[in-house]
């Protein structure tokens, strides 16, 4: 027998289905998922009429907590998601099918960035937006300490950025900082990591495991295979009973570098996004539109929008960009008000 709450799990009443019990997805594959429950690690499918019924079940992802019907002698059947009390998602990559779950029932978002690279406020921004709106507690770890030369500076900056948030600066190399992480690092706890590629995401992880779990940048580039080939488990125990999600879906939602220099590149032609009359404006005909405005007035050039648009690949983006910047503002409204009030209160956060 294996205990579930030392994956996290918190048994909620009602949910003493008959003929079921809860498990942790530890790995999605295709159409099969690893899952951890009171018997073990087992493998689990889909239940077809649960999760492809006329109210479907939201997709589990690596993370979630389920109800399966246990199979002693094969696969079990997964019949539940339970209700997540934090998640990532992402536009599904396949048009039409809305949102893909991508890590859920984490408690902390470390996020990552460089000692050794320009430190960017901007980009820890829309970390940390993220990461409040996820649900989960953002904790900033800036990485490769023993490379930095202005660490403090670069501590204070990122204090600056985050009210409210820990700031930790640490090496993966020599180990420096690592220990003062121990207070997240608790059993049952979840971690998720985001960052741009090559921050140091799979050291860091090694790092706390005490030994090699995840290759890293090092290592991939020695593998014939090329990277992110290797399955490995999605959601990972490490030796303190903390566990860390790490899902290629993941690192999509650390991808922000490319539209940041796009941003850069374009910003003349964001100025005009989110002006419009209609908040879902298609920039087609449709009045009151900013846009239109500004290419009928010679203040941007029809060409140049051309060249946004297809930089941008597809207007669902600029629909997304708005859709961002949208709730950026109004995450960045709630979380002032609450950090204002939280240091009223003298509290500490965590
Ligand atoms: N000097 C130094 N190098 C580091 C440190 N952490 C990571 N590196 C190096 O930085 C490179 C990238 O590290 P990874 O851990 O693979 O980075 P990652 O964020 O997992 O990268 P992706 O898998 O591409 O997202 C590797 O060459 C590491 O050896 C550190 O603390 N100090
Ligand atoms: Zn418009």
């Amino acid at each position: 027998m294996m205990d579930l709450s030392s994956y996290g799990y918190c048994e909620i009443e009602e949910e003493n289905s008959h003929n079921t019990i809860p498990a942790r997805v530890t790995a999605v594959h295709r159409e099969r998922y690893e899952l951890v429950c009171g018997e073990g690690p087992v493998f689990a499918q889909l239940k077809t009429a649960v999760y492809y019924g006329r109210e479907p079940e939201p997709f589990p992802t690596a993370g979630d907590f389920v109800r399966i019907q246990y199979n002693e002698s094969g696969d079990s059947l997964i019949v539940k998601t339970l209700p997540r009390r934090s998640l990532f998602s992402r536009l599904d990559p396949t048009p039409g099918r809305g949102e893909q779950a991508v890590a859920a029932n984490f408690d902390y978002v470390f996020i990552l960035s460089s000692l050794n690279h320009d430190f960017k406020v901007g980009r820890l921004e829309r970390y940390l937006t993220l990461a409040w709106q996820s649900g989960g507690t953002p904790v900033v770890v800036l990485t490769k300490r023993d490379m930095a030369e202005n660490a403090v500076e670069t501590v204070r900056k990122a204090q600056d950025a985050a009210p409210g948030v820990d700031v930790y600066a640490v090496s993966s190399v020599t180990g420096e900082g690592i220990d003062a992480l121990a207070p997240y690092l608790r059993p049952r706890k979840t971690l998720v990591f985001l960052g741009s590629s090559g921050v140091g995401k799979s050291s860091l992880v090694n790092a706390l495991a005490g030994e090699t779990v995840m290759n890293t940048a090092a290592i991939r580039e020695d593998d014939s295979r090329g990277r992110h080939t290797t399955t490995h488990r999605q959601l990972l125990m490490l030796p303190s009973g903390a566990m860390v999600i790490d899902t290629p879906g993941m690192r999509e939602i650390g991808m922000w570098d490319a539209e940041e220099g796009l941003s850069g590149a374009f910003s003349d032609v964001e100025d005009f996004l989110g002006r419009c009359k209609f908040s879902d404006c298609t920039h087609q005909n449709e009045p009151g539109c900013a846009i239109r405005a500004a290419i009928a007035d010679g203040s941007l050039s029809e060409k140049r929008w051309q060249s946004y648009l297809s930089l941008k690949a597809e207007n669902r983006y600029v629909e997304d960009k708005m859709g961002y910047l949208r709730e950026k503002q109004q995450w960045h409204k709630e979380i002032s008000k609450w950090v204002k009030e939280k240091k009223k209160a003298g509290g500490k956060f965590r």
